[in-house]
C-alpha cells in the first residue's frame, strides 16, 4: 500500500502519524476521500516521517472502523519492516495572491510557462495538477518561528499537497527582491504613483516627495506617474505636467479612472509585473482599482466573483472610531496580460524615513543622467558642497534634493545619538549540516522565552501559589 504522510503525532519521536492513503482501493477503503492513523513501527523509523513523504509497504491493520468524525473513513495501518520511502515531498512553486487569516491561496507556477517549453506542454501540466492552478495553504509553523511571514506577492514553495481538495501547506518562502510596507505587498516591481490633476490640486514638491518615497522602495522596474481626473481641466493643463514628469525622468499615463479613458494604457504598464498603486488621499486610488479589477474580471486573488470586490472605506465604527475596513485582507488583482496590481493602496503619505542621505541621489533620475554624462571630483559626493561637482546645477529639482538631503541628515545625526537598538537574535534562522552534506535551515530561537518550564518550578509555582491563596 502507497500512503503519504499529511500529519504526525506531538513529540520528539511520534509514534503516531495521520497518513493518506495514495492507492486507495488497493486496500479496499473505496475510493472516497481516506485519512488513516498509521502507528510507527520503531523510533529509528519514525525519525524519516517527514510530511509529504510517500512510503510504500504499508499495511492495513485489522482495525478499520470510523473515526470521531464520521465522515471520514479511518483504518489503522501499520509499516512492515521492509517499508521503504519511494518518494519525497511533492513540491511545487506558486506566487501568494491572497492572504485571508491564516491561509493563503497560491496561484501555481506551471514550469515551462515562461521557459523553454511550449504553451502546449505547459497546458499539459496543469491538467496533471489535476486542473488546479490555485491551492488553499496554510503556513508552516517553523516559518513562524522564524518570523519569515509569508507575504502576498510572494514566490512559495508548497509541499503535502492534495489535488483532490486542493490544499497545501507552504514549505518555504523564496528569497525577495523587494518589500513594500503599506500595503504589505512582497516582490513588487513597479509603484504608480497617482495625483490628481486637481481636487486635489497637484503640487510639485509633493508628488516629488511621494517619487522619492517610491524610489527609495527599490523596485526593479521603478515608478510610473498616474494623473487621474483629466477630466476636469483642459488638455493643454494635462500635457503641461506630462512634460514637465518628462523632464523630471518619468513617464505619465493621464487617465480619468471615474471614466475609464486611459485605464488601458495603465493595465499595459503592468504587464507581467506586480504594482501598487500609491499617492495622497482623495486622487482617485480605490477608484483607479476599481476600474481596472473591473476590467479584470473582479477575480481579485483568484476568488470567487464578487468576494475580491472592493470595500468602501467610508464607514466608521461606533465602537473604535476608526474606518471599519482598515485592516481589509490584500488580494491581488490578476490582469489578462500576466500582470498583477495589489487591490489595496500604499501609502498616501510620503515617508522618507528609511531614504539614507547615501541613498538619495539614487532616487532622483535627473542625478543619474547627470552621472552618465559626467563624473564628479570626489568619490562619495554628496552633489551638495563639493568642487567639481557634475550634479549640482540649476535643474528644477535641485533645491528639492538639497533640502530632502539635509532632512536625511538630520534623521541619521538623531539616530546615532539616540543610539539604534540592538537588534534581537529572535527570528533568525541557522542552518546545520547534516550527515551527507544536506543544509537544514532552524528557527533561531531566543532560549529564555522558549525555555520549557521545568516540573520543579511548576510545581514550585503551584505550591506557592496555593499558599499565597487567601483562603478567608
Ligand atoms: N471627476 C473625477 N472624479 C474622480 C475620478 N476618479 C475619482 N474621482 C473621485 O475622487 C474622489 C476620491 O476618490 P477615491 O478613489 O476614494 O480616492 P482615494 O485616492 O482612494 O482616496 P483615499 O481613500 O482617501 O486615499 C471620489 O469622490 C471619486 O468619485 C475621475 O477620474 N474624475
Ligand atoms: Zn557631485
Amino acid at each position: 500500500m502507497l500512503v503519504r504522510m499529511v500529519g504526525a503525532g506531538k513529540g520528539l519521536w511520534p509514534r503516531n502519524a495521520a497518513v493518506e492513503v495514495v492507492d486507495r482501493l488497493a486496500c479496499g477503503l473505496g475510493s472516497s476521500s481516506a485519512t488513516t492513523t498509521a502507528t510507527t513501527g520503531t523510533a529509528r523509523r519514525a525519525r524519516n516521517l517527514q510530511l509529504g513523504r510517500h512510503w510504500r509497504g504499508a499495511r492495513p491493520s485489522l482495525r478499520v472502523g470510523w473515526s470521531r468524525s464520521p465522515c471520514r473513513t479511518v483504518a489503522m495501518c501499520e509499516f512492515s519492516s521492509s517499508a521503504e520511502v519511494v518518494s519525497d515531498a511533492e513540491i511545487v512553486r506558486g506566487r501568494v495572491v491572497s492572504h485571508r487569516a491564516n491561509f493563503v491561496h497560491v496561484k501555481l507556477q506551471l514550469e515551462g510557462a515562461e521557459g523553454d517549453r511550449g504553451g502546449a506542454e505547459a497546458e499539459e501540466e496543469a491538467v496533471g495538477y489535476g486542473s488546479k492552478d490555485e491551492l488553499l495553504c496554510v503556513t508552516r509553523s517553523v516559518l513562524k518561528k522564524m518570523k519569515r511571514q509569508v507575504l502576498v506577492g510572494d514566490f512559495v514553495e508548497v509541499s503535502s499537497v492534495d489535488w483532490t481538495l486542493g490544499h497545501g501547506v507552504v514549505k518555504s518562502v523564496l528569497p525577495r527582491q523587494s518589500i513594500f510596507q503599506t500595503p504589505a505587498v512582497a516582490n513588487v516591481e513597479i509603484a504608480l504613483v497617482m495625483f490628481a490633476l486637481t481636487d486635489p490640486p497637484i503640487e510639485a514638491n509633493q508628488v516629488s516627495r511621494f517619487l522619492v518615497a517610491a524610489e527609495g522602495a527599490g523596485l526593479d522596474s521603478g515608478v510610473l506617474v498616474v494623473l487621474n481626473k483629466t477630466d476636469l481641466v483642459s488638455r493643454e493643463e494635462t500635457k503641461a505636467w506630462v512634460d514637465r514628469l518628462g523632464s523630471w525622468g518619468y513617464r505619465a499615463i493621464p487617465v480619468s479612472a471615474s471614466g475609464g479613458e486611459g485605464v488601458g494604457a495603465v493595465c499595459d504598464a503592468l504587464e507581467g509585473k506586480l504594482g501598487v498603486v500609491v499617492g495622497p488621499s482623495g486622487v482617485g486610488k480605490s477608484s483607479l482599482i476599481n476600474s481596472i479589477n473591473a476590467s479584470a474580471g473582479g477575480e481579485a486573488g483568484g476568488l470567487g466573483e464578487g468576494e475580491g470586490a472592493l470595500l468602501d472605506v467610508g464607514e466608521v465604527s461606533a465602537r473604535t472610531g476608526r474606518g471599519k475596513h482598515t485592516t481589509r485582507n490584500i488580494s491581488l488583482i490578476r490582469l489578462s496580460n500576466g500582470g498583477f496590481l495589489a487591490d489595496t493602496p500604499g501609502f498616501n503619505q510620503p515617508h522618507l524615513v528609511g531614504v539614507a542621505s547615501r541613498e538619495l541621489p539614487g532616487c532622483f533620475p535627473e542625478i543619474g543622467r547627470r552621472l552618465e554624462d559626467g563624473r564628479c571630483e570626489f568619490k562619495n559626493c554628496s552633489h551638495v558642497h563639493e568642487p567639481g561637482c557634475v550634479v549640482r546645477g540649476d535643474w528644477e529639482r535641485y533645491p528639492m534634493y538639497v533640502d530632502l538631503y539635509h532632512q536625511a541628515r538630520d534623521l541619521e545625526a538623531k539616530a546615532l545619538r539616540t543610539g539604534a537598538k540592538k537588534e534581537t537574535r529572535e527570528g533568525d534562522s541557522i542552518k546545520k549540516v547534516r550527515k551527507g552534506g544536506k543544509v537544514d535551515v532552524e528557527p533561531r530561537l531566543n532560549r529564555k522565552k522558549h525555555r520549557r518550564t521545568s516540573r520543579k518550578l511548576s510545581k514550585q509555582q503551584f505550591k506557592q501559589a496555593v499558599m499565597e491563596d487567601d483562603w478567608d
